[in-house]
């Protein structure tokens, strides 16, 4: 391999590589500029018809311009592929030859011809999984590097020369160890082939994946997203896609990244904001409640409790039109009732059938005895009365949170329909001490949100979308499981999680039994071990927890070269706390100072005095504002480059049990980049030790 680079950008000889690839540069920059201008300048007051059209295709135009900007510090190609043979133009985009460059966007010019390629197209592909054991029809692999928007280095990879022999990319391990300044960026530069393999796995398949701490799991899993609707626009854009994260502050710190791939139509969400139509949350429930709630039981309890609203009739039903009586006797009724409980169809549309098959029944008679009524008839007869009346009686239409309300409110109600199901205790657990007045009175908890979800999809089916990404799934509840799966029954997932990290007393224990519960029994499981945040002597140092909170799992393997900062400090007070974020400041970068959620106030107080500026959790940091102060509760998904974790005992403390406080601290442990200075005051956990 061979690298080039220089660090001023300007002149050199034409017949510089170097030269050229810039020229290359310019000329697809400015292609760029004028697919935009093209863009813009289209006049849509010809073609849409009325007024919503022309709003549907101004929106879409507003969107093409978004993703056709030239973001000036991320370069529009990173790679350049020269295949030994050219690919079929159908690989690339339409590009014919052997020479492509590959970026995050396709660039054509005025004819036209490709200047730039999606790095999801398939000829793209090569660059992240060819090897010199398998070059993929690849004599050339070029990586460019890139300093302020500038093109000023490029390295390459002779992948069919046998005397080369393969080594690191600089500009790859460059590319890792930069420093993390703002929120998350995309990796499309250096995807590496274990990720690549998953990012490209087929649409309609699910894959789980099991990573430790920064194996670049949530950065995988979006750009699968951005891969799929790459590869099955059409079918997405009519389905939608949705990315699912464990708070406000993640998806703040993520949601930056599909945009910078040209993606904007991805939705985001927690899953409390999921099943947050039905009902709104302000309570909250104590950790043995939440746990019954979120238990898979529950779906039986609520089942028997809804369909115990159907009563087999015992009285005909007797239809009158004009002078005639036409009647159905009571068990031909029931034949109906029975015939529609085993079908399996949704409560609600059950209820909707009913009307009409009482009508079939009683047309049939009708032309028993001579008549011929027609359609029209059989809506009039099954919106009759009598007929009405006996649907009311039989399928009373059954609100959903008015079900969940009086399961947790009734104690005969919930005991019958728990019956074998949950204990005494359980049953008790989950009764309101105070029953509310009301479905809108009632504190529901997101637990309940979520019960209230599965009542309502028991009656009516909840949409499906094409694709949905899970992150962070060790500590979805298998109840919340069931809630992300039907909203992707008909389509697939991406599950990702780390079983280590899983910090509800409902986390997850295998990620086959999550996918059980997702729906999605067939799922495959695939394991990220190379870790990509975390210098290997803070990795190392986290690791002690494993045996202790996930005892099965692999340790990760750093494959940062620079060792990091690493310090376990013993200290007398907060100031000492302030003293260390003082120091790391003065390095390049951003920095978390992590603390058991009721150590913050304290801390931030602290800060206030010493006169030190801090962000919240997610929100994005500036030059003069780079310290965020991050409850232990909030720390999961994030990273900064320096981090100081304040007492870790107090962090494990934090929880109602050890295992949950271990694998909360190891959460906070592994977040840091560059550096992690560990200070305590108290003893530390003797795990760590
Ligand atoms: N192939 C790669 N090239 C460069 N950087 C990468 C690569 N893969 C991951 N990273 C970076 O490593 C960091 C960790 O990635 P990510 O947050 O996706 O890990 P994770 O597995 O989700 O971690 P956690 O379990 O802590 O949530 C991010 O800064 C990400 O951009």
């Amino acid at each position: 391999m061979s690298t080039v680079s220089t660090s001023t950008p300007t002149p050199a000889p034409a017949d510089d590589p170097l030269a050229r690839e810039r020229a290359h540069l310019a000329a697809s920059r400015a292609a760029l500029r004028e697919m935009r201008e093209e863009v813009e300048a289209l006049d849509i007051r010809d073609v849409a018809a009325n007024w919503v059209n022309a709003q549907v295709l101004k929106r879409q135009i507003d969107e093409r311009i978004e993703a056709l900007a030239d973001l000036s510090d991320t370069p529009l190609f990173f790679g350049r592929l020269d295949y030994l043979h050219a690919p079929g133009a159908e690989q690339a985009e339409g590009a014919d030859g052997e020479k492509f460059y590959i970026g995050r966007r396709h660039v054509h010019d005025a004819d036209g011809d490709p200047m730039v390629v999606d790095w999801r197209a398939p000829v793209s592909q090569p660059f992240y999984r060819a090897s010199q054991q398998d070059p993929m029809d690849v004599a050339l692999r070029r990586r460019f590097g890139y300093t302020g928007g500038e093109l000023t280095a490029y390295e390459d990879e002779h992948l069919s020369d046998p005397a080369e022999a393969a080594k690191t990319s600089r500009l790859l391990q460059r590319e890792i160890e930069r420093p993390r300044v703002g929120p998350m960026r995309d990796i499309v530069a250096t995807i590496q082939p274990e990720q690549d393999e998953i990012v490209r796995a087929g649409l309609t398949g699910t894959v789980c994946v099991q990573g430790g701490p920064g194996t670049g799991k949530t950065a995988v899993g979006l750009h699968r997203v951005a891969y799929l609707l790459y590869a099955h626009r059409e079918r997405l854009a009519r389905s939608g896609t949705l990315v699912i994260g464990p708070n406000r502050s993640f998806l703040r710190y993520i949601e930056q990244v599909l945009p910078a791939l040209g993606e904007l139509t991805v939705r985001q969400a927690t899953v409390e904001d999921l099943v947050a139509q039905h009902a709104e949350v302000r309570g909250s429930d104590d950790a043995t409640a939440a746990a019954v709630k979120g238990d898979a039981r529950m779906a039986q309890v609520l089942r028997r409790a809804l369909y115990s609203h159907v009563t087999l009739p015992t009285e005909p039903v007797v239809v009158v039109r004009g002078s005639r009586h036409w009647r159905i006797p009571a068990y031909e009724v029931e034949e109906i009732v029975r015939e529609l409980l085993e079908r399996g169809i949704r409560y609600g549309a059950a209820r909707e059938a009913l009307p009409q098959r009482i009508a079939h029944a009683v047309l049939v008679r009708m032309e028993q005895a001579g008549e011929a009524p027609d359609d029209r008839v059989q809506d009039a007869v099954a919106r009759n009365t009598a007929v009405r009346a006996a649907v009311k009686a039989i399928w009373p239409q059954v609100d959903p949170a008015k079900l969940v309300l009086r399961l947790l409110s009734d104690p005969a109600f919930l005991a019958e329909h728990a019956a074998g199901l949950l204990t005494e205790d359980e049953q008790k657990a989950i009764l309101w001490a105070k029953p509310p007045r009301s479905v809108k009175s009632a504190k529901w908890s997101p637990a309940d949100a979520v019960l209230i979800d599965e009542a309502a999809d028991l009656i009516q089916r909840t949409p499906s979308l094409g694709h949905v990404v899970l992150d962070e799934a060790q500590d979805l509840s298998p109840m919340q499981y069931r809630a992300v799966g039907r909203r992707c029954s008909t389509g697939s997932a991406t599950v990702l999680g780390d079983l280590a990290q899983g910090t509800t007393p409902w986390a997850t224990r295998s990620w086959r039994e999550a996918l059980a519960h997702l729906g999605k029994p067939d799922g495959v499981v695939e394991e990220l071990t190379a870790g990509f945040r975390v210098p290997t002597d803070v990795i190392t140092y986290a690791s002690r927890l494993l045996p202790h909170i996930a005892p099965e799992l692999t340790p990760v393997r750093s494959i940062r070269e620079n060792p990091g900062l690493f310090e376990v400090r013993p200290v007398t007070g907060d100031a000492d706390v302030v003293a260390a974020c003082r120091e790391l400041l003065r390095r390049e970068g951003s920095l978390g100072l992590i603390a058991a959620d009721a150590r913050v106030p304290a801390l931030a107080e602290a800060l206030e005095r010493a006169g030190l500026a801090y962000l919240d959790p997610g929100r994005e940091t500036t030059p003069d504002v780079r310290l965020t102060l991050v409850p232990a509760s909030l720390a999961k998904g994030l990273e900064y480059d320096y981090v100081v974790l304040d007492e870790p005992r107090a962090v494990v403390d934090g929880e109602p049990d050890e295992r949950t406080g271990l694998r909360r601290l190891y959460v906070a442990l592994t977040r840091a980049v560059s550096g992690l200075v560990v200070t305590h005051a108290g003893p530390l956990p003797p795990q760590l030790g």
